[in-house]
């Protein structure tokens, strides 16, 4: 039995562009974003992949990205569920606060506590830690059960919640965790044991 699990940041949004903190707000893809996902199901689609279900946050980027995959691999009908687990890390006060001007404001090595630590969190946002906190249980309790029944599942998320998810499949630790990124469009592709470790990994390109 197959046990696919595929991970997806979404494409390139009108903040990533404008280098602004994004969290929980709302933008959409650019149209940089937009040839992100498209390739991304080229990709998966070459690849000779498809899938039984999905898996979404509540935000538009993420649904626009899936929606794009799935056209492409000629499947839009998919069965896909959407919650606010897989959702951005929430950025907090910094939501919306340009990157660089952060940096300016707060020093380096602040910022990249912010973004990158396990446990620093944002003034009133999630550390990753409490990102780990709601994305794991909506792991195990909605999206690991269909993957172990066999059905081929991808998810299409955001750069934190699935660098939360990453972490726990990878088994990277505090420690080593600040240095994953995740790159915008870009399909993991997991094949899962039946104890739900995880038996190969590979990062497809378009
Ligand atoms: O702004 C955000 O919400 C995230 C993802 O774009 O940024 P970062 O990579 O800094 O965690």
């Amino acid at each position: 039995m197959d046990r696919i699990l595929v991970l997806v940041r979404h494409g390139q949004s009108e903040w990533n562009l404008k280098n602004l903190f994004t969290g929980w707000k709302d933008p959409g893809l650019t149209e940089k974003g937009v040839e992100e996902a498209r390739a991304a199901g080229r990709s998966l689609k070459a690849r000779g992949l498809n899938f039984d279900r999905a898996f979404t946050s509540n935000l538009v980027r993420a649904q626009h990205t899936l929606k794009l995959i799935l056209s492409e691999l000629g499947a839009p009908d998919v069965p896909t569920a959407r919650d606010l687990a897989l959702n951005e890390r929430d950025y907090g006060d910094l939501c919306g606060l340009n990157k660089d001007d952060a940096r300016e404001k707060w020093g380096d090595e602040q910022v990249h506590l912010w973004r990158r630590s396990y446990d620093v969190q944002p003034p009133g946002g999630e550390s990753l830690k409490d990102t780990v906190a709601r994305v794991l249980p909506y792991y195990i309790q909605a999206i690991l059960p269909a993957v172990l029944r066999g059905e081929r599942v991808l998810v299409a998320a955001h750069g934190n919640s699935l660098r939360a998810l990453v972490m726990v499949l990878d088994g990277l630790t505090p420690q080593t965790i600040p240095s994953l990124e995740l790159a915008t469009g870009l399909p993991l592709v997991y094949r899962l044991k039946p104890d739900s470790t995880v038996e190969t990994k590979e990062i497809l390109h378009p």
